[in-house]
């Protein structure tokens, strides 16, 4: 099949300021195209310790790879509760090395702070999702998020773009083959286990998703004047199967789910990967496990970097829910699709909370 192409497209998205570059002109007014409309500001109290989500559940991996069969159980017990009830969950005990954490985090923030000129030799095009900017814009008159992100495809290899694979800093294009390689490990044991907590066959997702696409993001937030005014990243799902997440070391606050209606903002373990689960998850269980909408807010005094890899199927595969989710209680709510399809769908439009996945959903009228 072929692969994914994003053309240029000759869609006006204005001036995007750089946030680091705002951030340091130490402006006494936010530009206005940052400032939300009043129904989407973060309210002050939705940023405090007060609304930490204590209750997103921790999942030790070790117990389900090395645990004895008690371990095991009651490991994939609390990741089936963390799917249905939250969507969201903390990973320890990940395999990962934490020297391995160190190193993309370094090259990241090495990444973030080279000179503006540097950076945008790497442009993200409007229109597209891959490279230096801001991702998800696609008008003159669309709010802007308080963020610099860098982006990149990573697997199966024909998504890669080699001139925006970045030469500097020396080490950063190994680091992200090395880091990428282990989150994908991880990403599949993941998807087994979350498989089993379905009851289903381990391999199930393996199988179907083929050649898995993967893609890195990095997000930068730079403190921010004025945090109740601005969003650091729109309300979203993810498109992925799968997301897992890493935040620098000594990050603040910033990551909020929407949970029971009410914005709580995840707090950070030392060393833990956050999972969240995405689309595809939601339409291949019928809805039993669903992709959680959420966004990133701001700080005033301290910044926040996010390194972020999206886990899906190969671009050719077809999706629906599967059969042993559908039945008299719980009616079919998606419809089949190809999920190359719904990756172009998905980049052609704005983060816009779950209004993305409206693609797949059967109309009940
Ligand atoms: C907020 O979500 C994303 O930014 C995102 C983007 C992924 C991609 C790239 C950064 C470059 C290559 C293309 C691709 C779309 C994979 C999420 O990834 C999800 C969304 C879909 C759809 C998907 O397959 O992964
Ligand atoms: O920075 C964060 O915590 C959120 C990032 C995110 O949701 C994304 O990149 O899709
Ligand atoms: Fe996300």
């Amino acid at each position: 099949m072929a692969p994914l192409t994003l053309q240029p497209s000759p869609i006006k998205v204005g001036h995007i300021d750089d946030v680091q570059e705002l951030r340091k002109s130490k402006l006494s007014k936010i530009p206005q195209r940052f400032v939300r409309d009043l129904a989407e500001r973060p309210s002050l109290p939705a940023i405090s310790e007060s609304c930490f989500a204590s209750g997103i559940p921790v999942i030790d991996l070790s117990r389900i790879v090395n645990g004895n069969p008690d371990e095991f159980y009651r490991e994939i017990l609390m990741l089936k509760t963390a799917c249905t009830d939250w969507g969201f969950f903390q990973v320890i005990s990940h395999g990962i090395d934490i020297s391995m954490l160190e190193s993309i985090e370094t090259a990241a923030m090495d990444f973030f702070n080279l000179p503006l000129e540097e950076k945008q030799k790497y442009p993200m095009a409007p229109g597209t999702v891959q490279g230096y900017g801001q991702a998800f814009v696609f008008s003159e008159d669309q709010k802007l998020d308080w963020c610099n992100m860098f982006a990149l495809g990573i697997e199966p290899h024909y998504m890669r773009n080699p001139k925006l694979w970045p030469t500097k800093p020396p080490k950063f294009r190994e680091t992200i083959e090395i880091y990428q390689t282990e989150i994908r490990n991880l990403c599949k044991k993941l998807m087994k286990y979350i498989a089993i907590s379905l009851g289903l066959r381990g391999e199930v997702f393996e199988e179907m998703f083929g050649a898995a696409v993967q893609a890195i993001r990095m997000n930068y937030y730079p403190p921010c004047p004025r945090p109740d005014l601005v969003l650091g990243l729109s309300p979203h799902s993810d498109g992925s199967a799968l997301t897992v997440l890493q935040q620098g070391k000594g990050s603040s606050v910033g990551l909020q789910i929407l949970n029971n209606n009410k914005w709580v903002s995840v707090k950070p373990i030392p060393n833990a990967l956050i999972v969240n689960i995405g689309d595809t998850i939601e339409v291949l269980t019928n809805g039993k496990y669903k992709s959680v909408e959420h966004r990133a807010v701001t700080h005033k005094e301290k910044d926040r970097l996010s390194i972020v890899t999206f886990y899906a199927p190969s671009f050719e595969v077809e999706l629906g829910p599967m059969p042993q989710f559908v039945d008299e209680i719980n009616p079919i709510k998606y419809r089949r699709y190809n999920h190359g399809d719904y990756s172009k769908h998905y980049v052609t439009n704005k983060l816009q909370g779950k209004k993305t996945l409206e693609f797949a959903k059967i109309s009940t009228f």
